[in-house]
């Protein structure tokens, strides 16, 4: 079977009036297996959305190749299009039309019942809100409507275009929820974003993409795996005398300062033990290492979202 992706040496520069050239795309290839849960993640300015709209069919690269289920997205198929749902943004909704609305028309356009919209709205918990026109909803209501109009015409490949930015951290995780079950259903889900834990938590292979380029594709757990990083241990300063600190770090590293001691170590199990024994926990924070730390070292630069 075709992948659910395919994308071979994209490539896109914009010529700005007076800024000169921006090669927001310079040279991508990724694959994309059918069911995956795959994202684009990278700081602001990487050229992600430019990738996506690349690969969804609504801009077209200066070169390069994508095939989506082995068909070319570029000139548009009819075909094609009824099988992918590509989330807008908000400021693409139809003016003045409340949220059912919006996506009935959407549904129309896909050749889908109404039946259909409606359950589309009861995914995304919005019937309560069906008579409210979408000017009126909040940020988050928004982009799960949004959603659900790129989820209407039942496709098997959805593109969702950074849907939590901008929302609190309670709707952001609500629609976690509610971007694994579109995952879990079945179909291949292409999610770009600027937040580390959201592409953790979500994804099963994520690309990350710093200046026009992607620098590495991996698994998040194999990401953090093949930086053998060590785990970080903070204690609240004044629990041990400097001697037993020493003791504790047995020769790997560690820092201190007024308020806390940090350990660095390979064997995470023995000195919390120790710690414990020693009841010196106050203050005990462990930390593995994380995206953040993957992204410094395949970029040689610190996260900035
Ligand atoms: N229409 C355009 N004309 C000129 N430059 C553009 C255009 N669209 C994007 N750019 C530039 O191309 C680069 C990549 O932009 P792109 O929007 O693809 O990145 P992004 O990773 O999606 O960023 P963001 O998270 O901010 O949306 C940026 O430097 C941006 O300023």
């Amino acid at each position: 079977m075709d992948a659910a992706i395919e994308v071979a040496d994209l490539r896109k520069t914009y010529r700005g009036r007076g800024t000169g050239e921006v090669r927001a795309v310079d040279g991508v290839s990724f694959r994309v297996e059918r069911g995956e849960f795959f994202g684009i993640l990278g700081p602001n300015g990487a050229g992600k959305t430019t990738t996506l709209e690349i690969v969804e069919g609504l801009r077209k690269p200066d070169s390069g190749t994508v095939r989506l289920l082995g068909l070319s997205p570029w000139p548009h198929s009819p075909e094609l299009t009824g099988r992918l749902g590509v989330q807008l943004q908000a400021s693409a909704f139809f003016e003045f039309l409340t949220a059912r609305e919006q996506i009935e028309t959407f549904a129309q356009l896909y050749g889908a019942s109404k039946a259909r919209a409606a359950e589309m709205l009861e995914l995304v918990g919005l019937t309560e809100h069906a008579n409210v026109r979408c000017e009126k909803l909040s940020g988050g209501q928004q982009q799960r409507l949004s959603i659900a109009c790129a989820l209407v015409g039942d496709p098997e490949l959805v593109f969702l275009d950074e849907p939590t930015a901008a929302l609190d951290p309670q709707a952001r995780r609500n629609l976690w929820d509610l971007m694994r079950s579109i995952n879990a259903e079945g179909r291949t889900v292409v999610l770009t974003t600027h937040y580390m834990e959201e592409a953790e938590a979500l994804c099963d292979r994520v690309a990350i993409m710093d200046a026009g380029k992607i620098r590495a594709v991996d698994s998040p757990a194999g990401f953090v795996r093949s930086l053998d990083a060590p785990t970080k241990v903070t204690v609240a300063a004044g629990q041990l005398s400097g001697e037993r600190v020493q003791a504790l770090a047995a020769g790997e590293p560690w820092t201190a300062d007024e308020a806390a001691v940090v350990f660095e170590t390979r064997d995470p199990r023995k000195l919390l033990t120790e710690l414990a024994s020693d009841g010196a926990l106050d203050g005990l924070a462990v930390r593995t290492a994380n995206l953040e730390d993957v992204f410094l070292h395949v970029t040689g630069r610190e996260w900035r979202a």
